[in-house]
């Protein structure tokens, strides 16, 4: 399979990653349409700068990762340059749609798709809008490239902006929990390295259980709460400063 992928910052060096380190993905080849020729060395593959040259590849599967601001126009950019029409296009761009997108490569199959960075190590989440003009073998080629990279779900259009944010954005929320959690355990005299390890893996055991569980996420909380206990005073005091509320302002503010 060859991939092209425009923009190597934050979201498109993730993909490459998680792409490169992929022992499924047979007779790979990933090329970078990127002004900085030395992220595609450091990630180990093809970088090219020339538009034309890239857009001449042929390439499968073309990943978009520049802002969003810019994408339909980087798109247009590229199919002016001579972009395959079998290339099917995934655009990474959140709050981008498919139709505009559709609009400037009408000969191409557009996806759109929100990954997160956990890509990086294939555990990634990946919501993948139903594209109602892919064939059968483009949704899988596109399911088989993006199920090495995590776990894909596929939503339907009109819900790629929230899952972007529950998907996309959550990361970081959870990285903020994650920080104050090491603040407080810090403030109680334990080293930072050490908090950092166990929350880390305090976060992936609590996913991994949930994931293998049949338990609503409340459910699982009250597993934990012993009657009396320290982590049901933990839980109000959450509740008595407004994290829930604080959560759901987050999901609704980056959903905007
Ligand atoms: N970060 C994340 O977790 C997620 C991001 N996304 C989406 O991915 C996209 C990229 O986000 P992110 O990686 O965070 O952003 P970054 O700013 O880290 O990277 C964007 C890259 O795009 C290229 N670029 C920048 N400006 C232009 C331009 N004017 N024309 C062409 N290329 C340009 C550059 O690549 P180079 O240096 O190689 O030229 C730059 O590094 C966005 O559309 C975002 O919505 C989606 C889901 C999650
Ligand atoms: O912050 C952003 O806009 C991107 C989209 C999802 C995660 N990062």
């Amino acid at each position: 399979m060859k991939v092209g992928i425009v923009g190597l910052g934050h979201m498109g060096s993730a993909l490459v990653k998680g792409m490169v380190k992929q022992d499924e993905l047979n007779d790979l080849q990933v090329i970078a349409l990127s002004s900085n020729a030395k992220k595609a060395d450091e990630l180990g593959i093809s970088g090219m700068s020339d538009k034309a040259t890239f857009a001449g590849q042929d390439f499968d599967i073309l990943m978009l990762t520049v802002p969003a601001k810019v994408t339909v126009s980087v798109l247009q950019g590229l199919v002016e340059a001579g972009l395959s029409k079998k290339t099917v296009v995934l655009s990474a761009a959140a709050g981008v749609a498919s139709d505009d997108l559709a609009a400037v490569a009408s000969g191409n199959t557009v996806f759109t798709f929100i990954p997160n960075i956990p890509v990086a190590v294939n555990a990634g989440t990946i919501a993948l809008a139903q594209s109602a003009q892919a064939s059968d073998e483009e949704k899988q080629s596109v399911h088989a490239l993006l199920a090495a990279l995590g776990d894909v779900v596929e939503v339907k259009p009109d819900q790629i902006g929230i899952a972007g944010v529950v998907g996309g954005c959550s990361p970081a929320f959870i990285d903020v929990l994650m920080d104050a959690m090491e603040d407080a355990a810090v403030s109680k005299g334990m080293d930072r390295t050490v908090a950092f390890d166990i929350i880390a893996s305090v976060v992936r055991g609590t996913a991994s259980l949930a994931q293998q569980s049949d338990l609503s996420f409340s459910d699982l909380k009250g597993q934990i709460t012993s009657p009396g206990g320290t982590t049901i005073k933990g839980v109000l005091a959450l509740e008595e400063n407004g994290f829930r509320h604080a959560v759901h302002q987050a999901i609704l503010s980056a959903n905007k």
